[in-house]
């Protein structure tokens, strides 16, 4: 197995692989106009619906507005501007596991993420997910793929609730000992420069994910290797 990042490296050494989503994994569209266009209508009748639950009461305390009706203007703001606060992450992903278990939602995947996930797998590599997108959209999404459930693919699942914010040290410090793993056996993949260098800060393999099309296909990775597509990552 040969990582970009790896020469004069022992790419055996890489235990785990930790894959970011958007823009990584799957597509922005899909998560812009497929998972954001469903969640924005929802937000004000979710909210008022599961006004008892303490994890929806907490995330509208922390969204700052008084009425429902101010909370879903801060939430449509922080959509529109792309903001990836916590709050808000934990409202949608509420409001797209239900649309996942409903049958109203469906991932969407690059074509070659699968076969490099089940190849990755099979030869003993763990996988686990760092997404801004809660833990509870993390595993419908994978679940939900066109290509087949690869939830069973994905060991553990980390977000900016459980792990901190992507791009700071402390949080990939904090992942690798939940994996009980030295950080120079993880390897990191993300579209996200910034993510890349809090990673390696914290000792991480990474490799930045230049996909045609995306958002961050013309973003400055510095020193960080870089692939435009899994099959490079041989
Ligand atoms: C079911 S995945 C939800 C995607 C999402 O909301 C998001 O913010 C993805 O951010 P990432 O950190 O994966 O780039
Ligand atoms: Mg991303």
């Amino acid at each position: 197995m040969y990582f970009p990042n790896t020469r004069n490296q022992d790419p055996m050494r890489i235990s785990w692989i930790v894959l970011d989503i958007e823009g990584t994994t799957s597509s922005t569209e899909s998560v812009r106009t497929g998972l954001y266009a469903y969640a924005r209508p929802r937000l004000g009748p979710w909210i008022d619906a599961h006004r008892d639950d303490p994890e929806v009461a907490a995330a509208v305390r922390e969204t700052g507005g008084a009425t429902t009706a101010e909370t879903v203007a801060i939430l449509h703001g922080w959509m529109d501007g792309d903001v990836k606060a916590t709050p808000l992450k934990t409202l949608q992903g509420r409001i797209w596991a239900a649309g996942f278990a409903g049958g109203e939602l469906t991932a969407h995947f690059f074509a070659d993420v699968p076969p490099a996930l089940r190849a990755w797998h099979a030869e003993g590599r763990r996988l686990a997910v760092f997404s801004s997108g809660s833990v509870s959209s993390q595993r419908p999404w994978f679940a939900h793929s066109p290509d087949g459930d690869l939830s069973t693919l994905i060991e553990r699942n980390f977000d900016t609730v459980n792990a901190g914010p992507k791009r700071e040290p402390a949080s990939y410090r904090r992942i690798a000992a939940a994996l009980e793993t030295p950080p120079g056996d993880v390897l990191f993949l993300s579209d996200v420069p910034a993510e890349l260098d809090a990673a390696a800060a914290a000792g991480w393999r990474v490799t930045g994910v230049r996909r045609p099309g995306e958002p961050n296909e013309h973003a400055r990775f510095g020193a960080h290797p870089v692939v435009a597509s899994f099959e490079e990552i041989v």
